[in-house]
């Protein structure tokens, strides 16, 4: 399976050996690939942090801006707003990218171009399908009840393998299904409240369910491009040989974000929702500085968010991307329980259920990926045990 799993070692990595590989091939690949668990495992985590960062500050956000109040239809606005802070934060990665390091240069690293041609469409049609989900995702979680804007955007992890299928050529096992099936059921049973749902005589399902299936088709697809980006076009510019390194992850986030910034932008500007910025924050029950203070936090949880996700697809796949960011939901929901105190909100039951079926989901998938890295230890004592003979 190319999909899933670095390659740890390759002919281009034996031709310039870095110090790992002046170790044995058996103690490199084993030092890989606990790099690459490390990894994945960070990236999980930035992920979680992300989910619960984002959601608390969600709520603290639509809690106090009164909308429902102002007597006007306001109810379904300042959704480009809530789009452009999703992705507006990455300048704060661009120190990052130059602090992580690239591998070290050599014959083939050294002379290649920044950009390709396909790089820059990449890019681009990642950062408009990025835009597209922020704001349809946004708008979604307005127009009606939250557990059913959940109930739909369940389907964004049977778009992903759907579309993983064709797009990466993603290799399915029992245990991923089990795990895909698992995680479904997590995100639809163990979500967290969210305050910005308007009242009952305001609710409109037929434009939630449209919003929220094109936004979970255009995340989907996202992911998608992002681990065919990593594998088939990033790579091709050789900057990074043949070593997938987290300056990949920063490079991308900073460029994919900068195009759908761009796009809210425009978005916020042609729609006129920028003038009512100032109505917005007047509203603001704690106040201007909170209000903008809350964006900034949004903001930046934004990418802590994104940093992790696109990880994944990195280390691991745009899938199992989908599965960790759904599975975060019950844990979510605990933080919003124990922070705001509405909707007789409570820690029910089928919470608890998903919280310990996280450990089923998560644990099938962890399960293929060890398999897959005791596979490849095995190829390579088996065709060390060839040379030997
Ligand atoms: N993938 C996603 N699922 C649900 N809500 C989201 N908001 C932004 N991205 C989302």
């Amino acid at each position: 399976m190319t999909t899933e799993v670095s390659k740890h070692t390759t002919k281009d990595e034996s031709a310039n050996p870095e110090p790992d590989q002046i170790l044995s091939p058996r103690r490199s690949l084993q030092l890989s690939q606990k790099k690459w668990w490390i990894s994945v495992l960070l990236c999980l985590f930035l992920v979680l942090l992300g989910d619960i960062l984002v959601m608390l500050l969600l709520n603290f956000f639509y809690v106090q801006d009164r909308r429902g109040e102002s007597g006007q239809d306001q109810q379904y606005k300042g959704t480009w707003l809530q789009s452009l802070v999703q992705n507006a934060a990455f300048p704060i990665l661009i120190p990052l990218f130059f602090i992580f390091p690239s591998p070290k240069r050599n014959q083939e690293t050294n002379n290649t171009s920044f950009l390709s041609f396909r790089l820059i469409v990449l890019y681009f049609v990642v950062g408009v399908l990025v835009a597209a989900h922020s704001k349809l995702f946004a708008l979604g979680k307005l127009y009606a009840n939250y557990g059913i804007f959940t109930l739909i955007s369940a389907t964004q992890l049977l778009f992903t393998a759907f579309f993983s299928a064709f797009i990466n050529r993603f290799k399915f096992t029992r245990w991923i299904i089990l795990s895909i099936a698992g995680t479904i059921c997590i995100y639809v049973f163990g979500g967290p409240n969210f305050a910005g749902e308007p009242k009952e005589d305001e609710e409109s399902y037929d434009i939630q369910a449209w919003l929220t299936f094109a936004a979970s088709v255009a995340f989907a697809l996202s992911l998608c491009f992002i681990q065919l980006g990593f594998e088939k076009v990033l790579v091709k510019t050789k900057r990074y040989g043949n070593k997938k390194v987290f300056r990949m992850v920063l490079e991308m986030q900073i460029c994919v974000s900068l195009v759908a910034s761009v796009v809210c932008l425009v978005g916020l500007f042609a729609s006129g929702e920028f003038n009512e910025l100032k109505g917005d924050s007047k509203r603001f029950k704690k106040g201007e500085t909170y209000y903008v203070l809350s964006l900034i936090g949004l903001a930046l949880s934004w990418q802590v968010w994104s940093v992790g996700l696109i990880g994944l697809v990195l280390y691991v796949s745009g899938v199992f991307g989908d599965v960790v960011h759904m599975c975060t939901s019950p844990l979510v929901a605990l933080f919003v329980v124990l922070a705001f105190d509405f909707l007789d909100d409570d820690f029910s039951w089928n919470r608890i259920g998903t919280l310990i079926a996280i450990v089923v989901a998560l644990g099938s998938y962890f399960y293929t990926l060890h398999k897959r890295n005791k596979k490849k230890m095995v190829e390579l004592n088996q065709s060390e045990n060839n040379v030997e003979v």
